[in-house]
């Protein structure tokens, strides 16, 4: 059984690359994304709890309600720091359960794509790396509950250099995080979670929820092929409308209205 760590920043300081939405609506998708990354987190029949590292009170307010346990992330040593503080907490209050860190800006994770990762996780140090290749979604302690968190820029090869093993073919939802536009009309065509769906939908980007989604039984006035297609375009259009426009801040704001 597992603790899942998820580290979540400050929403005035989150997803910074998301720079073609306001300021509002950019906090607005941070939360929604490691709100369906808990979620599916906590519906996992491997995980014994979730603990969400935090400073911002929204955010602790809002995953608590969803029934993460939240700890202060008011240490100086930034993502690593702060995982390393909820590996700490999580083996006091769950010794018996390994530590397993999971990013907050999945969201599309499929609950069983979680399941099999932790499933398939070998007795070291494991990780799974991002859609890119370069960055890490999920890192898994050893038997004793040892992390070694690397995360930052390019942290897959941190991770490898450090002797955590690779955890090859992790579904695709468990892969791919939000960073930027083109990443957000990805995982849009993957399938998001239903807290990701209503703040797209509250910002004017209408979604579908994709094939690939626990969701399929949700009412959705896309849930039919050729308007699922219909909807990919215009995704696509407007991410890279927004891509191609970061000199206009308000640009992705506008897209699909
Ligand atoms: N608690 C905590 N979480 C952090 C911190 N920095 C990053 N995170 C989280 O770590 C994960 C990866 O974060 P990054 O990609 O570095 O930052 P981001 O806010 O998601 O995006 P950018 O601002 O575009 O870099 C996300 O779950 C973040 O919320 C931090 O200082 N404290
Ligand atoms: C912090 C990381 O994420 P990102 O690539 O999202 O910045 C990471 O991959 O370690």
């Amino acid at each position: 059984m597992w603790s899942v760590v998820v580290p979540v920043k400050r929403l005035p300081d989150a997803k910074s690359r998301l720079a073609g939405f306001s300021g509002e609506n950019r906090a607005a998708l941070a939360l929604a994304f490691a709100g369906d990354t808990v979620a599916a987190a906590l519906a996992c029949p491997l995980v014994c709890a979730v603990f969400a590292v935090t400073g911002d009170t929204r955010v602790a307010g809002r995953l608590r309600a969803l029934g993460a346990r939240i700890v202060a992330d008011d240490g100086p040593d930034g993502l690593n720091g702060a995982v390393e503080t909820g590996r700490l907490r999580a083996l006091a209050d769950d010794p018996r359960c390994r530590v397993a860190a999971l990013t907050s800006d999945l969201p599309g994770l499929l609950t069983r794509d979680l399941t099999e990762a932790l499933a398939a996780a070998p007795g070291s140090r494991a990780f799974v790396p991002d859609t890119p290749g370069s960055g890490t979604t999920l890192l898994l302690s050893d038997r004793l509950g040892a992390l070694g968190p690397r995360f930052g820029v390019n942290s897959r090869y941190a991770h490898e250099a450090s002797g955590a093993l690779l955890l090859a073919g992790a579904g695709r939802s468990l892969r791919r995080d939000v960073d930027t536009v083109e990443d957000l009309a990805d995982a849009i065509r993957l399938g998001v979670g239903p807290y990701t769906a209503a703040a797209l939908d509250r910002i004017g980007w209408r979604t579908y929820r994709g094939p690939a989604s626990d969701y399929a039984d949700a009412d959705s006035d896309y849930a039919d092929s050729e308007h699922a297609d219909a909807q990919n375009s215009a995704v696509e259009g407007a991410a890279s409308g927004c891509a191609a426009a970061k000199h206009d801040p308000r640009r992705c704001d506008r897209a699909l209205r």
